[in-house]
């Protein structure tokens, strides 16, 4: 990429696109087009198509798509399937239609076999069943990977895939629902915190910042209190009590979004999608490349590590009601490690700097 190439980033408010969009600035990189879901929805082919055609991109960042934690995912099955489909389908075929000298699709590592070997390698992608709670994600997602595998080697394109490990960070979403489990405890240990000192103005000023369906932040207290614990976070007798889903035993990795970034931008500037595939094998399975840590940890030890950061007191409660999903899904970073990539920031750092966003945002 030339610091005066156009590059479109797609998805860039979200938590890894706008990761994307702070590092390709700080690299210099000026020609940035930006598109927001109400200004382009990227699931309508008659205006990607448009899009394409007037804009010509040079070089493009697919970070648009339908995210969602395990329960959201069970739970949306059709949407995230669907979404998934037609915005990687419109972004991928009208980038070949008009020339993109390059493009980056993000893959996930949910979409591996849901009893991989560990760690995970690339090759092993398709080789055994997926995951139930996703597998409707997975799916779209494993399409992704082989559109852009087929239009290289169709049409020549030069169309890279990425396999990311479980992300954090800065502009994640802290939907008590719908998110991901490192931003959920953030939130809902922050939340208990603030019960157990009664402390209801960062309460109700929690959730006027980002609204919990269902809950009127000037709703009496007890009202609030009685509908916080359909989100797993309770009061009584005094002690505080918050909800933890499944087992406590899934082991994730968990990588920060602006190492991730750096991982792509880095895969960008120096890859062309030949470097990604393998020479021997006319079975394709590992056109992709991971991103990860190479390190995990258990929920169990995650949800007290969140706890003692944040300074909550209270008790933590194991619901075996909600999902596990995977047990396990470390990634292997060998490739990616080789290659001269390796991330920066360990998890309690991570989560420390990821509280005082949430709580300065
Ligand atoms: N978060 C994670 O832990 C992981 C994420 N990934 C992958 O990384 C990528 C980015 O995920 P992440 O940043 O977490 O997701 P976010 O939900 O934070 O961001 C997704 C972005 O996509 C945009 N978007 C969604 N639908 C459309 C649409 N129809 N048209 C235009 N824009 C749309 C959203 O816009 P708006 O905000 O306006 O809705 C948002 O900016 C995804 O491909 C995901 O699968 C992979 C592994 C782990
Ligand atoms: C990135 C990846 O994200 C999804 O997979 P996942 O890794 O299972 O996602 P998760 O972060 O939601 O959960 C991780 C673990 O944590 C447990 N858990 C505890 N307490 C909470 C909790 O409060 N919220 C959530 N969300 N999980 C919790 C939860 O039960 C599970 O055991 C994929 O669907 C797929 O979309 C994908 O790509």
């Amino acid at each position: 990429m030339e610091p005066g190439s156009k590059i479109y980033v797609a998805g860039h408010r979200g938590l890894v696109g706008s990761a994307i969009l702070k590092g390709l600035k700080k690299r210099g990189y000026k020609n940035l087009l930006l598109k927001t879901r109400s200004e382009l929805d990227l699931s309508d082919s008659e205006m990607v198509r448009q899009f394409f055609e007037e804009q010509k991109p040079d070089y493009v960042f697919l970070a648009a798509a339908k995210v969602g934690g395990i329960v959201a995912n069970n739970t949306y099955r059709a949407d995230f399937i669907h979404e998934n489909l037609m915005i990687q389908n419109n972004v991928i075929h009208y980038s070949y239609l008009n020339k993109v000298k390059k493009l980056l699709f993000l893959g996930s590592t949910c979409i591996y076999p849901k009893n991989c070997p560990q760690p995970m390698k690339e090759e092993y992608l398709l080789t055994d069943t997926l995951e139930y709670t996703n597998e409707p994600y997975a799916i779209a997602k494993i399409a992704g990977i082989k559109t852009c595998e087929s239009y290289n080697l169709q049409y020549g394109t030069n169309f890279i895939s990425v396999m990311p490990t479980n992300l954090y960070g800065p502009n994640d979403n802290f939907d008590l629902e719908k998110s991901h489990v490192l931003p959920a405890l953030i939130r809902k240990m922050h939340l208990g915190k603030a019960l157990e000192n009664d402390n209801w103005e960062l309460i109700k000023k929690d959730i006027g910042a980002l609204p919990i369906e269902g809950i009127d932040q000037n709703s009496e207290e007890v009202e609030i209190l009685e509908k916080l614990s359909k989100f797993g976070i309770s009061k009584k007798g005094g002690k505080v009590q918050v909800e933890i889903w499944g087992s406590g035993k899934p082991m994730r990795e968990f990588l920060w979004s602006e190492d991730m970034a750096d991982a792509c931008i880095f895969i960008m500037e120096r890859l062309n999608f030949k470097d990604t595939y393998p020479s021997d094998t006319p079975e394709i399975r590992n056109t992709h490349i991971n991103i990860g840590t190479g390190e995990d940890i258990s929920i169990f030890d995650l949800a007290n590590l969140i706890k003692d950061k944040i300074g909550f007191t209270g008790n933590l409660f194991y619901n075996d009601q909600k999902p596990d999903g995977t047990l396990k899904k470390l990634t292997d970073v060998s490739k990616l490690n080789a290659l001269g990539w390796k991330h920066t920031m360990d998890l309690p750092n991570g989560i420390e700097q990821i509280y005082d966003w949430y709580q300065k945002s």
